[in-house]
């Protein structure tokens, strides 16, 4: 019979630059407890994403909210024979309603990009969408974990922490980024370089989530990737335009969906192994974009060990070649750049009262 691998298969072996942890508790067996909310579940992402939630053994709730019908949806997927019971809400009047009381919200409500389109093209669309989320979240749910895929990353965050700031509800440790995209396929085109398979590669993609923001650390691949200077070069660039790549096949029928809900969903399925302190010696650990002192900008994707509060602990950039360095320092201004327009954004709406 299919059955989805949650937990350590579907999550990353241990990084090689991660710190044994002694504090660790015990697993607090399965039972389905948690509620989770998918904001934009009748969209591309949105029905698969919910689709492999519904299987997930922790989800007591798996609310959908849409600005658009999602009845038929709830319908559908309420007869998969799991557990987790279905509840679908639509419009902004209902958004507040569906995310109370929510352990986790994911959101990929917004529009996706059409070819000759950048991510930070969709800010003029997306933002409005953070902001109302994140105003319903501050009401509704203020304790949950938050998680983004509305595009751009590197705009949205900050905009939705100066929304949770301005209500008094802020705590950098809930509010993520989903850059898990960028880490599934670094470890699918390095499986097929090094000629093994994709779930035995381990590798951190740090900076952000948009073109030369994406810095995957070849040099701290595990098994590690020999190529010579021209190959590193070319895997790093197709990883960092992986997205365009999709962007152009789809030929302005969205962007990526399946490969992203399936990246959301392992993404959640570690949110909860965190908060159900599943890691083990190792704890939960995943790059994600999120607000730290661990580089010059203010947020920044790179790898973090989870727990029941979200973020635990942020560990540390990891070494870098050469190459790296110089991707890095490249990046920085760059994502300052996005993280400054987010920021002013999220203070003008406060201002303007969104
Ligand atoms: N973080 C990442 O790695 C990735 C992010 N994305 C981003 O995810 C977002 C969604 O992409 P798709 O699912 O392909 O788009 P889509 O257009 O298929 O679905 C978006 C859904 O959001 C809903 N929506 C829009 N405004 C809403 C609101 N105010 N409240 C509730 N629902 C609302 C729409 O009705 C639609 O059902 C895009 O911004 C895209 O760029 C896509 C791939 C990867
Ligand atoms: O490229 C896009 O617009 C969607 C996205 O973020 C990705 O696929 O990485």
């Amino acid at each position: 019979m299919f059955t989805l691998r949650w937990g350590t298969q579907l999550s990353q072996k241990l990084h090689p630059y991660q710190r044994k942890r002694t504090d660790a508790v015990p697993s607090t067996g399965s039972q389905r407890t948690l509620k989770v909310a998918v904001v934009g579940a009748a969209g591309g992402i949105g029905q698969p994403l919910s689709l492999l939630l519904k299987h997930h053994p922790h989800i007591e709730t798996l609310v959908l909210h849409d600005q658009e019908n999602v009845k038929g949806i709830a319908a559908d997927l309420s007869h998969i024979d799991t557990s987790a019971v279905v509840q679908h809400f639509q419009g902004p009047k209902k958004l507040a309603l569906a995310l109370k009381g929510s352990d986790i919200v994911v959101v990929p409500a917004g529009k996706p990009r059409k070819p000759g389109m950048t991510r930070a093209d969709l800010l003029d669309a997306n933002a409005s969408i953070a902001v109302a989320v994140a105003n319903a979240v501050s009401t509704a749910c203020p304790g949950a974990l938050l998680a983004f895929i509305t595009n751009p990353i590197n705009t949205i965050v900050p905009i939705v922490a100066e929304i949770l700031k301005s209500k008094a509800v802020y705590d950098p440790r809930r509010l993520f980024g989903v850059t898990t995209l960028d880490v599934v396929r670094s470890k699918t085109f390095l499986g097929e370089s090094i000629g093994v398979e994709p779930e035995e590669v381990t590798i951190p993609v740090i900076g952000g989530h948009a073109g030369l923001t994406i810095l995957p650390v070849l040099s701290q691949c595990d098994p590690p990737f020999d190529g010579d200077e021209a190959e590193r070069l070319s895997l790093f660039h197709r990883i960092q335009e992986a997205g365009t790549e999709v962007v152009i096949a789809k030929a302005g029928r969205g962007s990526a969906t399946l490969s992203m809900a399936y990246s959301g969903a392992r993404f959640v399925d570690s949110l909860i192994r965190g908060i159900k302190m599943e890691g083990g010696d190792e704890g939960v650990v995943e790059c994600t974009f999120c607000e730290s002192d661990v580089s010059e900008a203010k947020f920044f994707a790179s790898p973090v060990i989870l727990g029941p509060q979200g973020v635990k602990e942020h560990l540390e950039i990891p070494c870098l070649d050469d190459l790296e360095k110089a991707a890095l320092k490249c990046l920085i201004p760059i994502l300052k750049k996005n993280i400054e327009a987010g920021i002013k954004y999220g203070q003008s709406a406060v201002v303007c009262g969104f």
